[in-house]
């Protein structure tokens, strides 16, 4: 058997070795590497492709002994028969769980990480006889690949960037499967190759039409992000006395460019709060510890470089799904690019996340159907993805979406990482399909550190310090399990037993089993005791980064996508669009009608004859004046508490800029805006009288004037999410409304003369106290919702 496979392998080596010695000999030569004369600049021919890929996948091998030979069995047979299922994707998804699987894939028996580092099907002899190695390793490989990639991937962007990626810890970045599989022997010598050989498969899926185009065309600035003995404590202020909580307790990991961190524990654990605050949106008053990012502390410049997918889905109902993407692109991507560019970006998105279908879809709500729950985290993904983040984080983004579904949006991480992005992600119950796809695991367990390193040598870790499930399980059921304390099906380290046996009564629950508490204890202790300081030591490492890269990270300077007036143009159309059902919905057009009527019905054939016919007529007139004020004011009062989820969620991630700004020359400012705005407005109101001359014309024009500006400035100004509009409609009916009266009332004299409102002092302490009002309200809103001004 043993010789079978070394000559399996020595043939597939050989074929590699064929392939790539004609791509040393000839990188342009279409036919020799395999590249076909196609329209667009050439593409790998599936057949060559494939025979590269068989050739590469065997690198996974080191020496074996025949102790392993069932495991090598199963591999050989599966590249020798799923290659028809290459181009599906589905030969690399299964290959990737055969090599992963040796150390939890198979969980329910265990075996020692020598006898693993064994159980691989091809020596390196094999390899190294074919002489494949010896090419790999030469330096010329990615300079002699370069041009062949451009001519394979039409968008020389990514060529570039994968090049980039080829050289900053590549063996770590590599998504390709086969190229991962040199990384475990190979970390540093191959780093040009891997990179080579995924794009060879990228360009192989593509031609398949099997797989999306990779994500993002433009290269990212690599972030590494480490983090070390992270702690957070919540203050919680009671009636009497004030308590401290700790929520996290010295949490140390890092995870680098093109891997998936996922982090796991049970509820209340911890992974949002530890996700929030590596994500820089946690109080920084009560951490503990540091978290960098290249090195470097967190600075302004990230939140534009830090994509952030809440738990709960932050999006406007009524907006197709191509919207909301279009005016996330136009708010959030750089100035540089034309407006043009930025709605291509959009489509561009919806593409690589599969939303074709549904682009023109409204997104939907508790009270509109709309797209799919997994749709709707796709967009949730668009939403941040689309500004090429070097950063990812994610809060639970499969919650809620059957197996199938949640395996997808995994696989888009993974795909998203491959463009070398660093993800973070926070998982509750991951099926073991899922759990396979994670590069990195860090699991908590009551805000303290169980596990951190490769997700895929978690299982051992624990078979290590004496966990082992005694049924074949899920390994994340499992390990989530441990992190709860719950240890049925699970064996007893002989430590925890012994506690149990000596009769500590804490120590023991009614089953005669260790109580959680203890077992947390214990996984508390281990994980201290055996890996922390070498996981510690290793963070401690320097990044091997330019240092102008990574000074780029600290740099203060916030990006805005767009300047100011841009901003207020597509929050106002937005703001429009969003509501349009609302502003246009019959029963709103019969509301505003059938008061229109009415009031109309009741102001036909009065006169003004006698004082008494005066004051139902001004009567009536208060009663427009005050309909009219009122009935926009609580229709807007639901805006801002239902806009609130997405006013942070935005505001957090720099979108746009509030303008309220709370110094005393802003106050005097606006006090002479408005103060300007009444003198308008009775300039309006003398001419009208002074033209028409005559009492019931001139009362009717002014009305109206003023009602269309109030409908106008009611329906349409009140609405935009930006709180000075807000201030400034608000003053506006205020104005209007007496503007109304004055109108009015002036003309009336002497009947009505003892409640004309024209006194200075009056009207200008009532406009302080207005305009103060005003803005101490707005200040008060914004310090509740801890926005800032
Ligand atoms: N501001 C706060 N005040 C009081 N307690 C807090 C605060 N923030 C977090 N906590 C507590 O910290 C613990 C961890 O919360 P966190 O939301 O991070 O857990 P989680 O692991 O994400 O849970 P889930 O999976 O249920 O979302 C919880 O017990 C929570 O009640």
């Amino acid at each position: 058997m043993e010789k079978a496979n070394t000559s399996l392998a020595r043939t597939r080596s050989e074929q590699l070795l064929e392939t790539v010695a004609a791509a040393f000999k000839s990188p342009t030569n279409n036919e020799a590497v395999g590249v076909s004369d196609g329209s667009s600049g050439g593409t790998l021919s599936r057949k060559s492709s494939k025979r590269l890929m068989m050739a590469a996948s065997p690198g996974r091998s080191t020496s074996g002994g025949n102790k392993n030979t069932h495991i090598r069995k199963s591999r050989s047979a599966q590249m020798k028969f799923d290659l028809d299922d290459v181009s599906s994707g589905a030969a690399l998804s299964r290959a990737s769980s055969a090599s992963l699987g040796f150390s939890f894939s198979f969980t329910g028996f265990n075996m020692p990480p020598d006898e693993i580092a064994d159980s691989k099907p091809f020596s390196d002899d094999d390899i190294l006889r074919s002489g494949f190695l010896a090419h790999l390793s030469e330096e010329k490989t990615v300079a002699s690949f370069r041009p062949w990639i451009r001519d394979l991937y039409p968008r020389p962007a990514l060529a570039v960037a994968l090049s980039q990626h080829s050289h900053s810890h590549a063996s770590r970045q590599s998504r390709s499967k086969t190229a991962a599989s040199f990384t475990l022997k190979y970390p540093d010598s191959f780093i040009s190759s891997q990179s080579t050989v995924s794009m060879v498969f990228a360009a192989e899926d593509l031609e398949a039409g099997t797989r999306k185009p990779k994500f993002q065309t433009e290269p990212t600035l690599p972030i590494y992000l480490k983090f070390t003995d992270l702690t957070y404590k919540v203050i919680i202020k009671g009636m009497t006395s004030t308590e401290e909580k700790d929520i996290l307790n010295g949490i140390s990991g890092s995870v680098d460019p093109g891997e998936v961190l996922a982090l796991m524990g049970p509820s209340g654990s911890g992974k949002t709060t530890l996700l929030n605050l590596i994500g820089g949106r946690l109080n920084q008053t009560t951490v503990g510890g540091s978290f960098t990012f290249n090195d470097q502390p967190y600075s302004k410049f990230l939140k534009s470089r830090i994509g952030f997918v809440t738990q709960d889905d932050v999006l406007f109902p009524h907006l197709t799904v191509k919207e909301t993407l279009t005016y996330a692109a136009l708010l959030r991507l750089p100035k540089t690019l034309t407006k043009e560019q930025k709605q291509r970006r959009a489509i561009d998105v919806i593409s690589e996340l599969g939303l074709e279908r549904c682009q023109d879809t409204m997104i939907g709500g508790s009270f509109v159907r709309g797209v799919s729950g997994g749709e709707r985290k796709r967009v949730c993904i668009g939403n941040e993805i689309i500004i090429n983040p070097s950063l990812l984080f994610l809060d639970e983004p499969t919650s809620g979406l059957d197996s199938t579904t949640a395996l997808r949006i995994v696989q888009l991480l993974q795909d998203i990482a491959e463009g070398g992005k660093t993800v973070v992600t926070t998982i509750h119950q991951p099926s073991s399909r899922l759990f396979h796809k994670f590069d990195k695991l860090i699991l908590l367990g009551k805000g303290s550190l169980l596990y951190f390193g490769k997700a895929s040598e978690a299982m051992l870790y624990f078979s290590s310090i004496g966990c082992n499930p005694l049924i074949a399980m899920n390994p994340a059921e499992f390990l989530l399990d441990l992190a709860n304390g719950n240890i049925n099906d699970v064996s007893v380290p002989s430590e925890l037993e012994d506690k149990v046996q000596i009769g500590n009564s804490k120590a023991e629950t009614s089953n005669g089993k260790p109580s959680p508490a203890v077992v947390h204890e214990y996984l508390v202790e281990a994980y201290e005791t055996r890996v922390a300081d070498k996981e510690k030591k290793k963070l401690m490492v320097p990044i091997p980064l330019d240092e102008e890269v990574k000074s780029k990270v600290s740099s203060r300077k916030r990006q805005w996508g767009a300047s100011w007036w841009e901003q207020y143009t597509i929050l106002f159309c937005r703001g429009i669009k969003e509501r349009r059902h609302d502003y246009f919905s019959w029963l709103r057009i019969t509301q505003v009608l059938s008061t229109a009527i009415i009031l109309g019905l009741l102001w036909w054939k009065s006169d003004s004859r006698s004082p008494k016919d005066l004051q139902d007529q001004a009567g009536l007139l208060f009663f427009i004046a005050v309909f009219w004020g009122f009935f926009p004011v609580f229709t807007a009062i639901f805006t801002f508490p239902q806009e609130r989820a997405m006013l942070s969620k935005e505001r957090a991630a720099d979108m746009y800029r509030l303008r309220l700004r709370l110094s005393a020359a802003r106050f005097f400012l606006t006090m002479l805006t408005v103060f300007l705005s009444i003198v308008a407005a009775q300039g309006l109101g003398l001419a009208i009288g002074a033209t028409l001359m005559d009492l019931k014309r001139a009362t009717t024009l002014a009305s109206v004037t003023v009602m269309t500006f109030m409908l106008a400035g009611g329906y349409f100004v009140k609405k935009v999410p930006v709180f000075v509009s807000w201030i400034r409609y608000m003053s506006f009916n205020y104005h209007t409304y007496k503007l109304l009266l004055k109108v009015q009332y002036e003309h009336m004299t002497p009947a009505i003369n003892g409640i004309r409102i024209d006194n200075g002092l009056t009207e200008v302490s009532a406009l302080v106290a207005m305009v103060f009002g005003y803005r101490l309200l707005a200040y008060i809103s914004l310090r509740r919702m801890k926005l800032g001004a």
